[in-house]
């Protein structure tokens, strides 16, 4: 059966060369001569038509193909080699030495800009995206070739690796008491635990006897939780913890009814939260941390209801003596987090919370300047997404976290607190360390070496060898590197990656500057199929995410009508869900630079003093861009007359039907990053009184980790992520447990060996069969189903690829019929132009994004620099992506803005001496941090703290 399968590879020697219609005969010289010619033409129209740009440009702006002039001046200036014509067929040399003359100078630039977007004739505005096809592009046909990608067949039905285990075992036969079990039964639905659960949950609630001291005891370890995403490791760390608080409440009860606490007042003898803190998950993010607290809660607030055994209906009484109630109210839970008012949470920290979500940056302020803040009793410490939290940036924050945790935590002894509580066997003595994430790798081996004493490995990773099996790893002996328990050997700590079975990865190969269009295509098409679909579109950078944000927000096609009339005003009555009023009224206010909180920075919560100035400035900055941002698209607002002040969550799109579009990233204040999450996680089905509406989520990585947003069909990744683990993580937000979801991934053609980096780490992802990505859809389509036959007709089409496909669907959507494929591209990309040179405001998102996306692009792994690598990429075809006709001239690097054309003045900056083959990091790490990972990272050793002697003997 031969499937409609398509290729966006327009360089493969089967696609086809794509050229204006009238310069189809003839040999290459005459075609060439005649596309001059044409070019002189079109030339002395456009500098009839500017006569300002007469004067002072000699290249009139609708004539610009974002050539390579411009991308070779562009390149020059940036110290990079430049790239050989793309007609220089002779050329041996990949990239000549030669240096273009820039015909353009900066004067002139600026009048040029200026004058855009008041003399610009839209009409006649025309743009090329299929005038050349780069050398670089040859690169696909390299994957077409060779068999190198893992590819599947349409018709397996797909089993899903991450859910519940297929048992009767439920929940009490692991350990947990049968009314907690009840409650997560009737309050959250959920009755059977995951295979990691089972595995967690039945090792850390087993209790050993020992028979000569008549004692019972956990193995109190610490641990290791390594399983899929989407497979509930939340649950695998929070249900222990819970459960045995209630095991040891449930013995003071015991000892209350017994009379037994003579010894002791009775303040002490049943718990309250005056203990303090006994439990802390660290979070890398935000967002996560508040998932968790929410999620906390959730489990905390247990009902009379669940100590029926029996399934209650919701309004009967429920005849439960209350000797059999565990009184769980004690336990309070708590978050805390940089961007919340730092007031509010000193307060509860200073009343009592038991269980508390937090980030990095923000634990630490308290740790030092909250001395209410009681931590001597804390049992647990959970690094959730502890990879993410070992690696760069956060090691000073952790190993600060770590001591003063471990100062604290002797001062009980020193107290000699007595409680019936805390001395219960339910109770661990020491602290137990939980580390969790999908991607355990390498920096977590180091330190189960350094610092983890006699750590066990929970794994739910699939072996090589035997696909169904799980295992748990003991490690008794860290030393012996031979023995296969050992935490170090290779097959324990294997580095490959787990993805979802019934996650669906694809890619599409497409070229830089048909980016842009393929998303669009791809957005309307999936938006138009699926009215309740959930799309998040992962991107590198902030900038980036705003840019997308507003041009799918407000860009539309000329001739729609109907798309034209309705105004992107949040005040308007179609309009009015994406205020979340209440949002501005919480705590929730540090977006103002002036608040204490002084750790608003992205997620990576730095609050020393110096890290304070950085951070303020940051926000400062930070504000300064959203304030850009929101003026420019005219739609966040802030309501004098009311106090409350008002966020935007989301706007309806102009450009897709029925969709509305998200956007989140590290910089924007706390109440537009909740506001989103929550507007966003809302169902989107269709009811009486509104139509359904698709979501898209624009983001950065601040959302690739641990963030449980439900429902979500589809991840697209329009910027491949830094490190493999971020491939993990991102696909990993959709088919989660047990649900179906598809992944794609825009890959240009210079990148295609990053396919084979994922391969050795086992993730097999196929190119795109376009069916298989609509799935069933595809049925039901009459238009598609004829372009499904027509392409199994054969060479005729076999031009057709995944673009083409697309735009035909969209063309369809839109109710257009292209008469070529390549004409509605060249439509699509020419009123995203527009759009972007219709004010200032659009353009400039457009030239950050471009400038912030090149940059992000330099901060790939070192292991993928040689794919990733700035020199590959054609910034006059990468900056159509933006919208934009040709790069803009300056890039900032580091905190500078440098004129490119000034090359000098480049090459002799600091930032850039410091990094000569074209890796922006920047003078001022922290900054690009905060643009670029968005997240808290920190080293392997930021868990460890300082190494005392004893730590090493052990
Ligand atoms: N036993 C269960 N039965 C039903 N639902 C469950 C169960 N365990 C967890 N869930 C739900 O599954 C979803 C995913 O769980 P969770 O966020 O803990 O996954 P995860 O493994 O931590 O994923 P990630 O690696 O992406 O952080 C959550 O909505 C959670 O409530």
């Amino acid at each position: 059966m031969s499937d409609f399968i398509l290729n966006i590879d327009t360089s493969s020697e089967q696609a086809p060369v794509f050229r204006d219609s009238v310069n189809k005969t003839g040999n290459w010289k005459q075609r060439l001569k005649i596309k001059k010619l044409l070019k002189h033409k079109h030339k002395k129209n456009q500098q009839s038509k500017f006569p300002e740009a007469e004067k002072g440009n000699k290249k009139p702006i609708a004539t610009n193909d974002s050539g390579s002039e411009n991308e070779n001046e562009n390149r020059n200036n940036l110290g990079f080699p430049t790239k050989r014509k793309l007609n220089d067929s002779k050329s041996t040399q990949k990239y000549s030495e030669r240096d273009y003359e820039s015909d353009e100078s900066d004067n002139n630039q600026k009048a040029r800009v200026s004058q855009k977007h008041e003399n610009i004739d839209y009409k006649t505005m025309s743009t090329s995206l299929f005038t050349s096809i780069q050398a670089d592009d040859q690169k696909t046909e390299k994957v077409d070739e060779t068999d190198s990608i893992e590819t599947r067949s349409d018709n397996v039905n797909f089993t899903s690796s991450n859910n519940v285990i297929n048992s009767d075992a439920g929940f009490p036969d692991v350990g947990i008491l049968q009314f907690f079990a009840n409650h997560l039964k009737d309050k959250l639905s959920i009755s059977k635990p995951t295979e990691i659960q089972r595995l967690v949950l039945s090792n850390s609630l087993s209790l050993k006897s020992d028979t000569k001291k008549n004692y019972i005891s956990y193995s109190d370890r610490d641990s290791f939780i390594r399983a899929e995403t989407g497979s509930g490791k939340t649950l695998s760390y929070l249900l222990p913890i819970i459960n045995r608080l209630l095991l040891a409440t449930q013995d003071c009860q015991k000892n209350e009814s017994l009379g037994n606490n003579s010894k002791h007042s009775k303040d002490s003898d049943f718990p309250s939260r005056n203990l303090g803190t006994m439990a802390i998950i660290l979070t890398p993010t935000r967002e996560l941390a508040k998932q968790v607290y929410e999620t906390t809660t959730k489990l905390v607030n247990i009902s009379r209801s669940s100590y029926s055994n029996e399934e209650t209906p919701e309004n009967s009484s429920v005849t439960t003596q209350n000797s059999n109630i565990i009184r769980s109210h004690w336990i309070v839970t708590g978050v805390a987090i940089g961007g919340d008012k730092k007031q509010s949470e000193k307060a509860r920290l200073r009343k009592g919370v038991t269980i508390l979500a937090c980030t990095p940056g923000r634990l630490l302020d308290h740790l030092k300047t909250t001395t209410s803040f009681r931590t001597f009793n804390l049992k647990w410490l959970v690094l959730d997404e502890a990879d993410q939290l070992l690696e760069l940036g956060f090691q000073d924050t952790l190993n600060e976290i770590i001591q003063l945790l471990s100062e604290k935590s002797s001062l009980n002894g020193e107290l000699n607190v007595k409680n019936n509580f805390l001395s219960s066997s339910h109770i661990p003595k020491n602290r137990i360390n939980i580390l969790c994430s999908a991607t355990l790798k390498g920096n977590v081996k180091k330190l189960a070496q350094d610092s983890l004493k006699n750590p066990i490995f929970f794994n739910s990773h699939k072996l090589q060898s035997n696909t169904d099996s799980k295992v748990v790893v003991f490690t008794e002996n860290m030393d012996d590197d031979t023995n296969d328990n050992n935490i170090n050997s290779e097959k324990t700590m294997d580095t490959n990656f787990d993805i979802p079975d019934q996650l669906m990865q694809d890619f599409i190969l497409v070229p830089p500057k048909l980016k842009l269009v393929a998303l669009a295509s791809m957005l309307d098409f999936i938006t138009s199929q699926k009215r309740d679909s959930k799309i998040i579109v992962f991107l590198s950078c902030r900038d980036s995410v705003n840019f997308y944000y507003d041009l799918f927000s407000n860009a539309y096609l000329s001739g729609e009508p109907s798309q034209q009339s309705e105004s992107n005003n949040p005040n308007s009555e179609d309009q009015n869900s994406d205020i979340d009023s209440n949002v501005g009224s919480d705590d929730d206010s540090s977006d103002d630079p002036s608040d204490d909180s002084g750790d608003d920075l992205d997620s990576d919560e730095i609050s020393d003093d110096e890290n304070n100035k950085d951070s303020k400035k940051n926000d400062e900055k930070n504000l300064k861009s959203d304030k850009v941002f929101k003026e420019s698209s005219g739609s966040a607002n802030t309501n004098s007359n009311t106090k409350k002040k008002e966020v935007e969550s989301f706007r309806v799109s102009k450009f897709l039907k029925n969709t509305e579009v998200y956007r989140l990233h590290g910089s924007l204040s706390q109440p537009i990053r909740s506001a989103t999450i929550s507007k966003f996680t809302l169902g989107n089905k269709a009811n009486d009184d509104q139509p359904g509406r698709a979501k898209v989520l624009f983001c950065t990585d601040v959302a690739s980790r641990g963030l449980d947003l439900p429902l979500i069909s589809h991840i697209i990744q329009y910027d491949a992520p830094t490190d493999l683990s971020g491939y993990v993580h991102r696909v990993g937000r959709t088919a989660r447990l047990g649900q179906m979801g598809k992944a794609v991934l825009f890959i240009m053609p210079p990148e295609t060996e990053y396919l084979n980096l994922l391969l050795e780490k086992k993730i097999s992802i196929q190119k795109i069969n376009f069916r298989n990505y609509v799935n069933m859809d595809l049925s039901d389509s009459k238009f598609l189903s004829s372009v499904a036959r027509s392409s199994k007709i054969g060479k005729s089409v076999t031009g057709s690829n995944e673009l083409e496909a697309l735009l035909k669907v969209f063309s369809v959507n839109h109710e257009r019929r292209a008469s070529k494929w390549m004409d509605m591209a060249t439509e699509l990309q020419l009123a995203f132009e527009k759009f972007v040179l219709s004010s200032n405001d659009a353009t400039q998102l457009a030239k950050s994004g471009f400038t912030s996306s090149v940059r992000a692009y330099a901060t790939h792994s070192p292991s993928q620099k040689h794919i990733f690598h700035i020199k590959n990429l054609h910034l006059g075809h990468y900056a159509k992506s933006f919208g934009l006709r040709e790069a803009p001239k300056s890039i900032s690097v580091g905190n500078k803005i440098h004129s490119t054309s000034n090359n000098k003045q480049l090459k002799n900056s600091k930032d850039f001496k410091n990094n000569p083959d074209g890796n922006f990091v920047g003078a001022n790490k922290k900054s690009k941090i905060s643009e670029m990972s968005e997240f808290a990272v920190g080293t392997i050793y930021s868990m460890v703290g300082p190494r005392t002697k004893k730590h090493k003997k052990a």
